[in-house]
C-alpha cells in the first residue's frame, strides 16, 4: 500500500507538491496524471525517500518513509524519470549491482535475475553498455531494476516514455500482469494510458490534488457522456429534427468529417430515441455510437480550471 498524508514540498517561494494526500491499495494501479511540472515526478521522489517532504509523510506498505527508511524502500521498486546513471557498465554489470544492493539470497538473486531479463526481453543486450543504449531500452533496463526485488509495490514515473509502439504495448501488458497482487502508482501524461493500465486517477496540477476517482467516474463528466455520435454522409440528416427529441439538449456536426453528435440532456438516456428517428426517416447512417464521455476534455476542463473538486 502506497498513503501520503498532506505531503508538500517547497522549493523557495515554489510549492512544488502541496498537502498532497493519495492512498493506493494491492490490486490498484494508481495514475498520478498531471501536466508537465504539475509536481508528479517531485512526489514520487519524497515516496521514495529520495527528497525530503518540506512538510507531510509518505509511508510504503506502512512503513513511514522518514522515520523506517530501509523497510520502506525494502518494499518498493521505484523507476524514476530518465535513465539509468551508471552509463559505463553494461546491463548485466548494472542488474548484478542492483541484486547485490537489494541484498537477495544468491539462489532467488540467479532466478529474479532469469525472470527478469526474460520479462523485459534484454537477454541479446545484456552485454551492451548502458550509456550506448537507446532511450527505450534504458527504460527497460530501468524497469528492470525496479522489479528485481519482487516488491510488494511499484512507483513508475512515466514507464513508457520513449518506448515504441510495440513496446509500450509489452510494458502495458507486464505491469497488467503485475497489478494483480501489487500496488502500483504510475505518473504519466497520456490519457492513453490511463485508459491502457489505471484503475483510478489523480489529477494534479500545481502540486495540488484536483481528481481523485476511477476513469470512468471521471467520463461521466464529461460533456460526451451518454452522447450519441454517427456518420451520415450525405443523408442529410436534420439538426433541428434531432434537437426537438426530448431529452436532447444540444446537436453538434464536426466541420471536418460530418460526424454528427446528439447531447443529452444531464443523465438522460437518448440512444434508443436517436435510432427510432434514424429509422423512421429511412437515414443510412453508419458507425453509431454510444459516447462513454471523453477523458481529454475532463483532463483539460480540471487542470485549467482553479478550484477543481477532489
Ligand atoms: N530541484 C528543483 N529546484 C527548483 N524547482 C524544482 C526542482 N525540481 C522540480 N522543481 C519544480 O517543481 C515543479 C514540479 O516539478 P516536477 O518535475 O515534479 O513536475 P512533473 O509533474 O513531474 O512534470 P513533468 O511531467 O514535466 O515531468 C516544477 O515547477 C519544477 O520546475
Amino acid at each position: 500500500m502506497i498513503e501520503t498524508d498532506r505531503l508538500t514540498r517547497c522549493y523557495g517561494p515554489l510549492t512544488a507538491v502541496d498537502a498532497l494526500s493519495l492512498r493506493a491499495e494491492p490490486g490498484q494501479v494508481l495514475g498520478l496524471l498531471g501536466p508537465n511540472g504539475a509536481g508528479k515526478s517531485t512526489a514520487m521522489r519524497m515516496i521514495a525517500g529520495f527528497l525530503t517532504p518540506t512538510s507531510g509523510t509518505a509511508w510504503v506498505c506502512g512503513h513511514d518513509v522518514r522515520k523506517e527508511p530501509l523497510a520502506a524502500k525494502r518494499a518498493l521498486g521505484y523507476l524514476p524519470e530518465g535513465a539509468p546513471s551508471y552509463g559505463e557498465m553494461t546491463i548485466r554489470e548494472f542488474l548484478v549491482f542492483m541484486v547485490r544492493v537489494r541484498g537477495l539470497e544468491r539462489d532467488v538473486a540467479f532466478r529474479r535475475f532469469d525472470e527478469v531479463v526474460m520479462r523485459l526481453e534484454l537477454d541479446e543486450v545484456l552485454d551492451q553498455t548502458i550509456g550506448t543504449l537507446s532511450k527505450g531500452l534504458r527504460r527497460r533496463v530501468g524497469l528492470a531494476q525496479a522489479i528485481l526485488h519482487d516488491p510488494p509495490v511499484l512507483m513508475l514515473d512515466e514507464p513508457t516514455d520513449g518506448l515504441d509502439p510495440n513496446q509500450k504495448h509489452s510494458v502495458r501488458m507486464l505491469i497488467d500482469a503485475m497489478a494483480r497482487e501489487r500496488t502500483i502508482l504510475i505518473s504519466t501524461h497520456l490519457l492513453e494510458e490511463v485508459h491502457a493500465l489505471c484503475n483510478r486517477v489523480a489529477i494534479i496540477a500545481n502540486g495540488r490534488l484536483l481528481a481523485d476517482a476511477t476513469p470512468a467516474e471521471l467520463e461521466a463528466r464529461s460533456r460526451y457522456h451518454g452522447a450519441v455520435s454517427f456518420s451520415a454522409p450525405g443523408s442529410g440528416v436534420s439538426r433541428e429534427m434531432l434537437a426537438r427529441i426530448p431529452n436532447v439538449s444540444m446537436v453538434e456536426v464536426d466541420p471536418l468529417d460530418g460526424r454528427v453528435t446528439v447531447f443529452p440532456r444531464a443523465g438522460q438516456p437518448i440512444l434508443d430515441d436517436v435510432q427510432a428517428l434514424l429509422r423512421t426517416q429511412n437515414l443510412e447512417v453508419s458507425e453509431i455510437q454510444l459516447e462513454r464521455g471523453r477523458l481529454d476534455e475532463v483532463f483539460r476542463q480540471i487542470t485549467t480550471q482553479r478550484g477543481g473538486q477532489a
